[in-house]
């Protein structure tokens, strides 16, 4: 994966304030394409309010995204055809089939029914909902329901994806179906991922993560360079170092006195 190449997506010095304090503060930092990348930070930290702000629902007081090198606001609707979004919530119909959820989500994007239909049969090679097609949403479990919701936010064949702690409230068994899902995604399709989480375990398997604290970006790189920044030998010595004590320090180092 070479730094050399042009991010599939970039944020440059976003600002955006709920109120009088700075919720996001010269917010940096880029996807590498085709890559995995984790998005980290404690509760409040401004995780959700950066994806909405890629999402282009609300807007930075200051500061640009860029997708694949040219600024999403120039893009216009361009860019929304690049982006797929899984927010916290499941944007589904709970009344409707699976397979009607699909195709209504691929008709809003712009695919004609025969695209639709085409790009559903791509992703049951990829997701697990075959079976599911046919049913009502609100009949399927929560992790039955997320996978749908992921496929949803791919029927457009988005070149970037963006997940908002997807795997929050799922089992170990359904966790497992929607990461390896994501995996499988990035694998076979070279699709390049955001995914904020609070599972270090996820975080462990990303290419990058992102650590976001008080608005800002405080560090990006590989899981291993966060272990490597790890300087308190005492712990190495009895255990091996994990990514929550990582997350931990690096909280420690990062709060406001
Ligand atoms: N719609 C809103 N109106 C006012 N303030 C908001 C709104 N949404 C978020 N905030 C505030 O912005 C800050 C960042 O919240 P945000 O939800 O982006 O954090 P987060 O990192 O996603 O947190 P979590 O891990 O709990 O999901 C918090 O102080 C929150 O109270």
């Amino acid at each position: 994966m070479s730094c050399n190449l042009v991010p599939a997506l970039a944020c440059h010095n976003l600002h955006f304030s709920w109120g009088p304090k700075a919720t996001l503060e010269a917010v940096e930092f880029n996807l590498p394409p085709g890559s995995l990348v984790g998005l980290l930070g404690p509760n409040g930290a401004g995780k959700t309010t950066l994806i909405s702000l890629i999402a282009g629902l609300i807007q930075p007081a200051n500061g640009h995204v860029h997708l694949q090198g040219q600024d999403v606001r120039i893009l216009g609707p361009k860019a929304r055809s690049q982006l797929g979004f899984v927010f916290q919530s499941v944007s589904l119909d709970r009344f409707m089939r699976v397979r009607d959820n699909l195709h209504f989500a691929a008709g809003l994007q712009g695919l004609s029914r025969h695209a639709s239909e085409q790009r559903l049969e791509a992703l049951t090679t990829v997701f697990p909902i075959a079976d599911l097609l046919n049913r009502t949403v609100a009949g399927l479990s929560g992790g039955q329901q997320r996978l749908v919701d992921i496929a949803r936010a791919l029927m457009h064949n988005p070149a970037v994806l963006i997940l908002d702690e997807p795997t929050n409230a799922l089992d170990v068994p359904s966790s497992q179906a929607v990461w390896n899902t994501l995996k499988a995604l990035q694998f076979d399709s070279g699709l390049t991922i955001l995914v904020a989480t609070h599972r270090m375990d996820e975080a462990g398997s990303c290419d990058q993560v992102v650590f976001l604290n008080q608005g800002r970006v405080h560090w990006q790189g590989t899981p291993q360079e966060a272990l490597d920044q790890m300087p308190n030998p005492e712990l190495t010595s009895t255990r091996a170092v994990n990514l929550t004590d990582w997350f931990l320090w690096t909280l420690d180092q990062r709060q406001t006195p």
